[in-house]
């Protein structure tokens, strides 16, 4: 690693721990409360859209809690997919999900589709979703995420830019689900860090190509 390239792994590092603590501290209430509202938000937006299918993630730590998005998804019939890590590889395979009863505890203690393996009968390899909901430790408004280290998010980023999948469709939307206080003045970035379309907080929906943003 070069002398720059430590320099910002450390300033990652430094953030991380940051605003690690700092979610941890909001209380159970607060998160509730702001997840209920994002979660609400979220959903309008993606109801706007028509989006018939949404990638997701299951909630650990003190992260903003998805359950209320997942839970609305399937009440109106719109696919929901929920990622499965490879910690060897570092890669994630996609599995189409449709109760909670189909999910159990799996790497780093979160909840994750059961079916393991390359031939799980839920494993969707060839089918992209409209938007995909990404969590994060902190967001810039440009964009910028820093997830917990592990570049699982940008490798699946870069994965599906090189398998010839954006052929003839949109690409999906990346969307960061945060609590305001998750937004820092600016995520220090990697060249292979996949950048965020747009950010949903308590606050409401900001795109983070055009600086716009909407009341939620
Ligand atoms: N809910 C949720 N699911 C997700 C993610 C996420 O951020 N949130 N991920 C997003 O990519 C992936 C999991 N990434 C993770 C990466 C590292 C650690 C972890 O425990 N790291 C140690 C740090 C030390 C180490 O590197 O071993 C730690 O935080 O204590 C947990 C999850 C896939 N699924
Ligand atoms: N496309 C890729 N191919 C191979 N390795 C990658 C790729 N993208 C990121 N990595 C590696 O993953 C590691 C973690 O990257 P980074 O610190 O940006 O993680 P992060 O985005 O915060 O984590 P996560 O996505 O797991 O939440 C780095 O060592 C990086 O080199």
């Amino acid at each position: 690693m070069t002398g720059l390239h430590e320099e910002l792994a450390q300033r990652k590092r430094e953030l991380r721990v940051r605003q690690a603590t700092a979610r941890d501290n909001l209380s159970l209430g607060q998160r509730s409360e702001l997840s209920a509202k994002v979660c609400r938000t979220a959903w309008a937006w993606s109801e706007s859209e028509t989006l018939s299918s949404i990638m997701a993630y299951v909630s650990f730590r003190s992260e903003l809690n998805t359950r209320p998005l997942i839970t609305r998804a399937w009440e109106a019939g719109c696919e929901v997919l929920l990622p499965r890590v490879v910690p060897r590889s570092g890669a994630m395979t996609l599995h189409r999900v449709t109760s909670w009863e189909e999910l159990s505890v799996g790497t780093y203690g979160i909840m994750e589709p059961t079916a393991a393996g390359e031939n799980a009968e839920t494993m969707v390899s060839r089918k992209l979703p409209a938007a995909v909901f990404v969590p994060g430790l902190a967001f810039d408004i440009r964009g910028g995420r820093l997830g917990y280290g592990r570049g699982y998010y940008d490798r699946l980023r870069a994965s599906w830019e090189t398998s010839g999948l954006y052929e003839g469709v949109s690409p999906p939307l990346w969307i960061g689900l945060a609590y305001d206080m998750q937004i820092v003045e600016e995520v220090p970035m990697d060249d292979h860090d996949a950048i965020m379309d747009m950010l949903i907080t308590e606050h409401g929906v900001m795109n983070c190509h055009n600086g716009e943003f909407f009341k939620g």
